[in-house]
């Protein structure tokens, strides 16, 4: 029979067995969250064995994995109404992006279904939210198909050039037209790469193998490993304005939708050529479409669209300057073979209870657990995503101490899931990983982040747990000055008060801003009318000030403004904020 784990100890995880092989249903509220399951054996069950549905064709050596554990049903090009159909009979579900696997199917699962796998990166087919709030763990296979990406990104470019695709397609066609398919050479020109990450340094390393000069944009990434491939970080707009070939290799993010729109495309060199093999929404494809037809973008090969497959007439799809193939990055026989076993290997880890490292959902801890430490852990998030916004591009996160100042009755206080949470704050912003409990410190390895934690002991017993946690990113810039000391250590501090998260320290200054919404940072000279004169700048935008406090370090000296708004000021009210000549520095942040 099943058990449900209420664990003295939840934050143990890689303890616990995760999830049942064949259970019969486990009863679960919706908004509820999910709980552990432990399967117990019932005499007469013991050869019973996990049913995993896999809906899109995966390599031999992942399905053999898969057999040697569990019945396999392999069933492609399902329809949502027989995918809904057959997800009530299955512990685990196997699919690639071609498969959505929405709310419906979690609540046609009848809280059966204990694993979505996603036999490679992109999650975005897989509704998270509804698959955590149905205690369904999602794994994916996210290093197996980088080298296939890069090579495809390649590949694109190199047939752009050349005029590859159009040529075969003229010759088929009985034609010999050796002049109009006169293409470009390589050799010198600038290659600006638009995503330093797994993919994108891949893509670099094989470019300069072609003579080909690689800069990159990567707000994110640390200098020294891109030097380390000879390739120079640089900002956007100067990737974007020195390249022959832009390269896209970055999540589709919040902050990168559209990232190539009208106002990018005016600032390129004409006839500047665009490979995409990330996603299609970061290119705004109407605004493509108009600069391949006005010269200024010359060509464009893209494997990727905002809708896919994309609508028979699609624009971009049929202009003869595009080279386009459908989805393919992934795509090689030994890539497939490898993302198969990786997601097998992950599928099974959790169906016999392993703890997956690929887990890219939320495991929850109970709710007793939770209440007493959730202000925290939303402090613990804001404080993370705080500090890596007040990073200068280029520096590159790799070292960052916290801080509990705990007090001396809860000196065992389990402080993994604020780590968690902290490295979800520092990670999601600049990446498209679902960061949680079960994968926070495989990401943060992964991505080279060194997290250190120390607690300092209060003397007497507060109600709260914990009085403030500090965060420290040592040695980098920061784009706010003031928030880092003269050895490069950028701290934010924060505590709860009232049940809210308040932030009150940036630096060396005091400060007392509640952290909801957004916030604008300044530091200033400390002078009167200075509240007054940012409020009505804000004011004349119509942007809500929803408090402003000021924390010096001596009357008429230096102090720093917190001014908290709930709506994104304008560019040019920030602007005329900046030209006040008060102002010395200063920094929008979303919380
Ligand atoms: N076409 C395919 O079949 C295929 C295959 C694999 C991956 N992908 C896609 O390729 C992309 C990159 O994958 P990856 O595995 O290299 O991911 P990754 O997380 O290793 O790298 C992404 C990089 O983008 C950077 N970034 C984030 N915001 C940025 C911004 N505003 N400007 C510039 N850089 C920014 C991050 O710092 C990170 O270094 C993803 O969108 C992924 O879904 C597509
Ligand atoms: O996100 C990914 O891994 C790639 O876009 C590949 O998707 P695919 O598995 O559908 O080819």
């Amino acid at each position: 029979m099943a058990a449900i784990f209420a664990p003295a100890d939840p934050l143990s995880l890689s303890r616990r067995p995760l999830l049942p092989s064949r259970l019969p249903a486990t009863p679960f509220l919706r908004h509820r969250r999910p709980r552990f399951v432990a399967m117990a054996e019932e005499p007469g069950e013991a050869n019973s064995k996990p049913r995993v549905l896999v809906a899109e064709k995966l390599g031999r050596g992942g399905l053999d994995l898969l057999k040697g554990f569990a019945d396999v049903d392999c069933a492609y090009n399902l329809s949502p109404e027989e995918l809904r159909a057959k997800i009530a009979l299955c512990d685990a579900l196997i699919v690639r992006s071609g498969t959505k696997v929405g709310r419906d199917v979690f609540e046609a699962s009848g809280g059966r279904l204990r694993v979505v796998g996603r036999a490679g990166v992109g999650i975005d087919n897989v509704d998270l939210a509804a698959a955590t709030e149905h205690g369904c763990l999602v794994v994916n296979a996210p290093t197996a198909n980088t080298v296939a990406a890069a090579e495809h990104g390649i590949a694109l470019l190199t047939a752009m050039a050349r005029n590859i695709a159009r040529s075969d397609a003229s010759m088929k066609s009985g034609k010999w037209e050796r002049n109009k398919y006169v293409g470009v050479s390589l050799v010198g020109k600038t290659l600006a790469i638009l995503g330093f990450g797994k993919v994108g340094s891949e893509v670099a390393r094989r470019a300069k193998g072609l003579g080909l000069h690689v800069i990159a944009h990567d707000p994110y990434a640390a200098a020294d490993r891109a030097h380390a491939v000879g390739v120079d970080l640089v900002t956007f707009d100067e990737a974007i304005t020195r390249a022959d070939f832009i390269s896209l290799h970055m999540p589709l993010t919040p902050s990168t939708s559209k990232i190539l729109n009208d106002e990018a495309f005016a600032k390129m060199k004409n006839g500047v050529r665009i490979i995409n093999v990330a996603r299609g929404g970061v290119i705004d494809e109407e605004a493509l479409v108009k600069a391949l037809d006005s010269g200024v973008v010359a060509q464009a090969a893209l494997d990727v669209f905002t809708k896919e497959p994309p609508s028979a007439d699609n624009k971009l799809v049929l202009h003869e300057k595009v080279t386009a193939t459908p989805h393919l990055g992934a795509s090689t026989v030994e890539a497939q073979e490898e993302v198969a076993i990786e997601i097998a290997e992950a599928v099974l880890g959790a169906l016999k209870g392993e703890l997956a490292s690929t887990s890219v959902n939320a495991p929850m801890v109970p709710a007793e657990v939770l209440s007493e430490l959730t202000p925290f852990v939303v402090l613990a998030e804001k404080l993370g995503r705080l500090a890596v916004q007040l990073v200068a591009g280029g520096s590159g996160v790799k070292s960052v101490k916290v801080t509990y100042a705990i007090a001396i009755t809860r000196g065992d206080l389990d402080t993994r899931l604020l780590r968690a949470m902290i490295t979800k704050g520092l990670i999601e912003p600049v990446s498209d990983v679902h960061v949680n409990i079960v994968n926070a410190d495989f990401t943060a390895k992964q991505r080279g982040i060194r997290i250190a934690e120390e607690r300092i002991l209060l003397d007497g017993s507060p109600e709260d747990p914990i009085d403030s946690i500090q965060v420290h990113i040592a040695n980098v810039e920061s784009k706010f000055p003031t928030a880092a000391s003269e050895t490069g250590e950028i701290t934010v501090e924060g505590r709860v008060k009232d049940g809210i998260p308040h932030l009150t320290k940036v630096g060396s200054f005091q400060v007392d801003a509640s952290m909801e919404g957004s916030l604008i940072l300044c530091r200033q000279v400390d002078q009167p009318g200075m509240i007054g004169t940012v409020g009505s700048i804000l004011g004349e935008q119509n942007v809500n000030v929803s408090f402003m406090s000021v924390g010096r370090i001596a009357p008429r000296k230096h102090a720093v403004m917190a001014i908290g708004v709930d709506d994104e000021p304008t560019k040019e009210a920030l602007k005329k904020i900046g030209d006040i000549p008060a102002i010395e520095e200063f920094v929008f942040l979303k919380l």
